[in-house]
């Protein structure tokens, strides 16, 4: 699917400023007192069409969510799904993962969701990887203490390769299933591509890892 940013799109975005966060940066350090609570932050990055992020922060208020998406043509339609269900604790993006800590402080951030992320399958595409060390670093910088990524996929090569690196940047692991759908995980919330490739037969990986107390 070839994505370009659309004008209509831009033009819904720039009408909804209260949902998208326009200029996210000036925020920086401060998303506490946009939500006007001291709730954790979690967030999505390729958050994609939104359903996971919406259904999450229907299921539990005292969170605060951010979906963050490249692409204005998709992230219209998570808006859609923000306007119909007006939620307090719901804030979306349209930024790139890359300028994550131009947007966040250290520490502002409790745990970050990447759910089927591109997998970039060609090496030299690797550093697009949003599982690619760059990234953990970007993560690292914006996470609290001890903060957690939690991780799902179809995407076997993808899979394997992310926990290979979250394990080389020395983060830990707490959970993995490589058939979610089958396991007792409780909690579950599946996104578009979850569905799409669960109904395909094809079983989705999951796990959670966390970032290393820093030596005092
Ligand atoms: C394969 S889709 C998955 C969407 C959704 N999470 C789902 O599971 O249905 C990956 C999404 O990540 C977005 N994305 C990829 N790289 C990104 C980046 N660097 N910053 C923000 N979004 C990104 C893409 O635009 C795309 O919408």
């Amino acid at each position: 699917m070839r994505l370009r940013n659309k004008p209509w799109a831009k033009e819904k975005i720039a009408a909804y400023p209260q949902y998208i966060i326009q200029q996210p940066e000036q925020y920086k350090g401060r998303w506490r007192e946009l939500f006007s609570n001291d709730h954790p932050i979690h967030i999505e990055i390729g958050t994609g069409k939104g359903r996971f992020i919406t259904e999450m922060a229907k299921t539990h208020p005292n969170i605060n969510y951010i979906g963050i998406e490249l692409y204005e043509s998709v992230i219209v339609c998570a808006l859609d799904k923000l306007i119909e269900n007006d939620l307090p604790n719901l804030r979306l993006l349209n930024v790139n993962a890359k300028d994550l800590t131009n947007i966040f402080a250290k520490g502002e951030v409790e745990r970050i969701y990447l759910n089927f992320s591109d997998p970039w399958p060609k090496k030299r595409h690797e550093k697009r990887r949003l599982t690619y060390r760059s990234f953990l670093e970007l993560y690292e910088n914006i996470l609290v203490d001890e903060g957690e990524i939690h991780f799902k996929t179809d995407n076997r090569g993808l899979f394997e390769y992310s926990l290979v690196s979250f394990s080389q940047y020395g983060l830990i692991l707490q959970y993995v299933s490589l058939d979610l759908h089958r396991s007792n995980f409780e909690g579950n919330v599946m996104t578009e591509y979850e569905q799409k490739f669960s109904e395909k037969g094809n079983p989705i990986y999951r796990c959670e890892v966390k970032y290393r107390k820093p030596m005092s």
